[in-house]
């Protein structure tokens, strides 16, 4: 693979170009906005997405979808929820072996569906993979070390795709449990908003940790449940990044929920901002329903957002459930 063909010119596309034309590859970054382009190809900067960081060289831009024919590797790094509308354009445009790499952390919000399957249903004979792990668009664009895993059903374009975009200061893990990976990195944009809550009600640092943990056991019994492998979720893209984004306000997700725990509403708190495990809540609950899941913390957290809990109620129902045992 030497070309890599890119959708989505927001924070996590452009550094992505970035670190895909550092590993060697000639990249081809496309944005459905012709004004964003014209100021990227004069300025080489993302100053609304990714401001400060400059856009390597051998990164081409492009407002046609068409331009990404041919590429090796297509990476659509588009809001989760706009997922099926672009994996549509993309069908129509890109060779059928073209493999489609999901970079979106979400599951679709009308019809529960796993981002995965939408892209199946859309491209049936098609190569689809996961990109996902603890990888802030700004970290990896800084060229500061990161490590996130790639999934793909077929073990061998995993290995090859991972290689591809594999550079000096990104490491690329491959695997095969697209479902396992793809639920990380959905499932702990939810949790994460409750950390964001706690810090923002100020319920100290003990309470974070806590809910880091049970939290964890939550995304692990959901995975199980939907065909995740436990040992996918013990690593970058579960576990790894359900410590990250539980962990600074550098987060969406988190910065979202500490301004729901000050007691601004979702709209406020949201700020305009792409906040996908708000997008996402009310889908893993579903899902987690239809399974008789208990997942006590992402419940608290589409409550919240739906109006029917306040920060306080849900710390109350969290501290007030039956005692249990821990496993
Ligand atoms: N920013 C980060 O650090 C990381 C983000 N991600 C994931 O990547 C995905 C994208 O996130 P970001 O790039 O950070 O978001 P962003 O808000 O910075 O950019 C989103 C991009 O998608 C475009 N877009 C929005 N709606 C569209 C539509 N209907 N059709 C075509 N393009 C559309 C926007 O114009 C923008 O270029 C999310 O699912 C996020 O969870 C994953 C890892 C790291
Ligand atoms: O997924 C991410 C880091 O791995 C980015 O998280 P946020 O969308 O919360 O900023």
């Amino acid at each position: 693979m030497s070309v890599i063909g890119i959708a989505g010119a927001g924070a996590w596309g452009s550094a992505l170009a970035n670190a895909a034309a550092l590993a060697g590859n000639d990249v081809i970054l496309w944005m459905r906005d012709s004004a964003q382009c014209a100021a990227l190809a004069e300025t080489r900067t993302n100053e609304r997405f990714l401001p400060g960081i400059r856009l390597h060289d051998r990164i081409s831009l492009t407002t046609n979808l068409s331009d990404l024919a041919g590429a090796d590797a297509v990476l659509l790094v588009t809001p989760a929820q706009t997922t099926r509308e672009m994996a549509a354009a993309l069908a129509a445009v890109l060779p059928p072996a073209t493999p489609l790499v999901l970079c979106a952390k979400g599951i679709e919000r009308q019809t529960r569906a796993f981002l995965c399957n939408v892209v199946q249903e859309v491209r049936p004979d098609a190569p689809v993979a996961v990109l996902s792990g603890p990888s802030f668009a700004h970290d990896v664009a800084r060229g500061l070390p990161t490590a996130v895993t790639l999934a793909c059903e077929d073990a061998a374009l995993a290995e090859t795709i991972a290689a591809a975009l594999s550079g000096p200061t990104f490491r690329v893990y491959h695997a095969t449990d697209i479902r396992g990976v793809e639920i990380g990195g959905a499932a702990k944009n939810v949790l994460a908003i409750a950390c964001g809550a706690v810090a923002g009600r100020k319920l100290g640092e003990s309470a974070k940790a806590a809910l880091v943990a049970r939290g964890f056991a939550e995304l692990l019994r959901f995975a199980r449940a939907y065909g995740g492998q436990a040992e996918t979720l013990m690593g970058l893209s579960g576990l790894g990044d359900l410590v990250l984004t539980c962990s600074t306000p550098q987060s969406r997700n988190f910065a979202f929920g500490m301004r729901l725990g000050e007691g601004l509403s979702p709209e406020a708190a949201a700020g305009g901002k792409l906040v996908e495990g708000a997008a996402t809540a009310s889908a893993l609950m579903a899902l987690a329903r239809d399974k008789e899941i208990d997942m006590p913390i992402a419940e608290a957290v589409e409550q919240i957002l739906s109006g029917a809990w306040t920060v306080d109620q849900a710390v109350d129902a969290l501290m007030n459930r039956p005692l249990k045992s821990e496993t």
